[in-house]
């Protein structure tokens, strides 16, 4: 049996950090990643704190074998210079069956538990997973004299984890929230897409054929085609899980650095569907997920409007011929908080905020 209602904020270890009841909603629209291993790389994090909501230190995929070691110390020496201010320091372990994500939680919590905000945890199959990241954090953070639990996010991207969706968002209050991996899925699903995240040409509908006088179907005519987003299902999923346990659903990786056009149009989805963030692999992400995952000017006037239209928030008003009630007001409500959170991280936003006039309010 799970953890009883009376125990599940119990700290798992004696002497570990007490678990949080809520987590906090801390800005994080780009989550960078960056292989500490990688000199070139590591020596450009100390200028991108402060630029950046969150820098994560990835030691999974993409860190050859033969330089995990070598990454996870980079980590440690990076974690042990840096100030990180109001930038969040992540990291990525290696998987709970791989030979390395033992060392990695062990080495990591003990060295630098005290500046580690959130652990991701790849590859999760369901709570068991979790609860065994859970007990051991707990166990580590009471060694290491920590004073605030280190929290916790999954990613999703194997059918398992997407069929134990809530059980994973359920597991600990350790939870923060969940990614899409989009390329580890694929290949677990047997998705016949070899792209990483994004859309994809062949996911489409197309407009039904024209007719001619006789109402013959013309199947040669030219047809106009929608190219369909293959993530919509899982991310809308990930969105409603997130919601019901308190936690933050994130869109992972767009592969094609190149495409700064669609990369914007991917996460731009995300956020329209409830995402908070996303990842960065390389600094040009960096720009795209602040500038899309950060509320409009226009989104927070017209928000800041319709709120103070409505008073004490009940009741019906037309705005510009639109009918705003009571929920509409939330909706508001969503936007103008989030405006906030991000007005007090980052200055330039805080300005074009502050530059609303009170009459486009
Ligand atoms: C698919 C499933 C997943 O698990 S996704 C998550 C795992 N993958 C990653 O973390 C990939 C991280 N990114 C990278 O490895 C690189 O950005 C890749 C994609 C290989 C491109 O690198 P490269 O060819 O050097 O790009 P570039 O010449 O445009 O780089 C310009 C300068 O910027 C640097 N840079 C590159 N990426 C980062 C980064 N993520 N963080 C910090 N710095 C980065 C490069 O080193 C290069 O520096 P310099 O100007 O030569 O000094
Ligand atoms: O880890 C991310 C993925 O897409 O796989
Ligand atoms: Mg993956």
């Amino acid at each position: 049996m799970s953890r009883t209602a009376k125990d599940f904020f119990a700290p798992l270890a004696v002497g570990a950090p007490t678990p949080l009841r809520d987590i906090p909603a801390r800005p994080s629209r780009a989550i960078h990643f960056f292989d500490p291993g990688n000199e070139k790389m590591a020596a450009k994090v100390p200028d991108m704190v402060g630029s950046v909501d969150v820098l994560l230190g990835n030691l999974e995929d993409a860190v050859k074998a033969e330089n995990k070691e070598k990454s996870r110390q980079g980590l440690v020496a990076i974690g042990k210079a840096t100030d990180f201010g109001k930038t969040q320091f992540w990291t990525r372990v290696n998987s709970l069956d791989s030979p390395w994500g033992l060392d990695d939680l062990v080495t990591l919590v003990t060295e630098i538990g005290d500046k580690l905000d959130v652990i991701m945890v790849p590859k999760v199959q369901g709570a068991e997973d979790i609860h065994y990241v859970d007990r051991l954090l707990a166990q580590l953070e009471a060694k290491a004299g920590l004073d605030r639990p280190i929290l916790v996010h999954a990613i999703l991207e194997t059918a398992r984890g997407v069929a134990n969706i809530e059980e994973i968002c359920a597991a600990s209050p350790r939870m923060q929230g969940l990614s899409l991996g989009p390329a580890d899925l694929a290949a677990d699903r047997r998705m016949k897409t070899t792209r990483v995240g994004g859309g994809h040409p062949g996911y489409l509908v197309r407009e039904d054929p024209t007719r001619d006088d006789l109402g013959v179907p013309q199947y040669d005519a030219p047809r106009t085609s929608y190219q369909q987003d293959l993530w919509h299902y899982t991310i809308a999923r990930m969105v409603d899980a997130c919601a019901m346990h308190g936690i933050y659903p994130y869109y992972g990786p767009f592969g094609d650095i190149r495409d700064t056009v669609a990369c914007e149009d991917q996460f731009r989805n995300a956020f329209l569907l409830g995402c908070v963030g996303a990842w960065s692999l390389h600094p040009a992400q960096i720009t795209i997920a602040n500038k899309v995952f950060s509320p409009s000017v226009e989104d927070v006037a017209h928000a800041r409007r319709v709120i103070a239209a409505m008073g004490d928030g009940t009741g019906a008003v037309m705005i510009d011929g639109k009918m705003e009630d009571d929920a509409s007001v939330k909706q508001c409500q969503v936007m103008v908080a989030l405006a906030e959170e991000l007005a007090a991280i980052d200055p330039a936003l805080k300005e074009q905020y502050d530059a609303i006039e009170v009459a486009d309010v």
